[in-house]
């Protein structure tokens, strides 16, 4: 029988510095995120960062947690709650990091009687740091614990037409007739490392964006290139004008250069070049989180107003909305509906 992994970020258990701290660890400890040698990132992890960040990260968290929980987490379980009644097959839920985990949610699929798994992360993007280390984790534990069991994988989705029909929708309605004088996509950022690292080419990128307008199958792996993709097809669906509209790169973490322009940097410039009437979007996460609710909502809310904008508008993440439940529902009945040879779409 098939069903359905919806695999997401994860968050701490609570808000207490000590949750924090175990979330972070198992997190930043991941060789995917922090991608230097083991030793190396046992310094930088638990001799520096666990030092220092859990007290500030959690004070974070306090500012956008939830009577439920964690933000990210609520909105993840509302929409496996209500793809589940669009779909005819088992809908299980898991997160990278913290509870509950991938391994959790293989179990509860097999314990229904699945045996052929869509693994469906939920970024629209694929990055080393997310995509990748989802399906790595779950491969091995598929060989080790599940053995029976058949893995498959929804590619990412950043060009869709009917993820970008309903981004654009949900930016459209947040901006009365568009009325703004600037709309920026801003997405997570990644060292810029992670992008060479992911060329299977060796040579394609640039990270300059020149390299983007030659076709090429590194494209397929490009967290840089998929983040202008999906920001490029908004524009086209909106028909946005071209001086009103552009990308930056936020969260960065750490000494090494991150994917350029930086978000807050880019807030600020604006503002100072006397724009008053910003609006933000931020496309690489669908589920609102620590890093849309607390570093855009309130932190560049603030960089806005000091620098003397007047009007900043946070478009919210896709969450729960119909339309999206409706989409995600429908790549899902897609694949359950395809013979077993047909289904392997990794
Ligand atoms: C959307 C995709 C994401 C990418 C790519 C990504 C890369 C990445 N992140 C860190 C470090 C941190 N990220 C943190 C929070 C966080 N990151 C994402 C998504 C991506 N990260 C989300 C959805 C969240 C929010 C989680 C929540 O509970 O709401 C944090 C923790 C918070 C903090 O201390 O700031 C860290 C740390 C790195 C190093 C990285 C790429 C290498
Ligand atoms: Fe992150
Ligand atoms: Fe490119």
């Amino acid at each position: 029988m098939k069903g359905v992994l919806l695999v997401n970020l994860g968050s701490p258990e609570s808000t207490n510095p000590k949750d924090v701290k175990k979330y972070l660890d198992e997190f930043l400890m991941d060789e995917r995120v922090i991608d230097v040698p083991w030793l190396l990132r046992a310094f930088i992890v638990k001799g520096i960062v666990l030092n220092t960040r859990p007290k500030k990260s959690a004070a974070a968290y306090q500012k956008i947690w939830w009577e439920e929980g964690s933000p990210l987490i609520v909105l993840s379980e509302r929409l496996q709650e209500k793809i589940d009644k669009f779909t005819e097959v088992p809908i299980s839920l898991a997160m990278r990091y913290g509870k509950p985990n991938i391994e959790q949610g293989l179990k509860e699929l097999s314990a229904k009687g699945v045996d052929e798994v869509l693994l469906l992360p939920l970024y629209p993007q694929f990055a080393m740091a997310t995509t990748e280390t989802i399906l790595v984790l779950a491969e091995e534990l598929q060989k080790e614990k599940f053995p029976q069991m058949k893995l498959t994988t929804l590619p990412p989705f950043y060009n869709r037409p009917d993820y970008i029909e309903v981004l654009s929708r949900s930016i459209a309605e947040k901006i009365e007739n568009l009325d703004y004088e600037h709309l920026l996509f801003s997405y997570h950022g990644v060292p810029e490392r992670h992008i060479k690292k992911s060329d299977i080419t060796k040579s394609h990128c640039q990270i300059d964006g020149t390299c983007c307008k030659t076709p090429s199958p590194a494209h397929q792996f490009c967290y840089r290139h998929q983040c202008y993709e999906t920001t490029r097809l908004v524009a086209e669906k909106l028909d946005l004008n071209p001086d009103a509209f552009s990308t930056s790169f936020q969260s960065r973490l750490g000494f090494d250069p991150w994917l350029q322009p930086y978000t807050d940097r880019t807030i600020e410039k604006f503002a100072l070049n006397g724009i008053k009437k910003m609006a933000i979007v931020t496309p690489a996460f669908v589920s609102d989180c620590l890093e849309t609710l607390e570093e855009i909502a309130m932190e560049g809310e603030e960089i806005f107003h000091e620098n003397g904008g007047k009007e900043f508008t946070v478009i919210p993440c896709l969450n729960d909305r119909e339309d999206w439940v409706k989409t995600l529902s429908s790549w899902i009945n897609s694949w359950a509906e395809l013979t077993e040879e047909e289904s392997i779409v990794k």
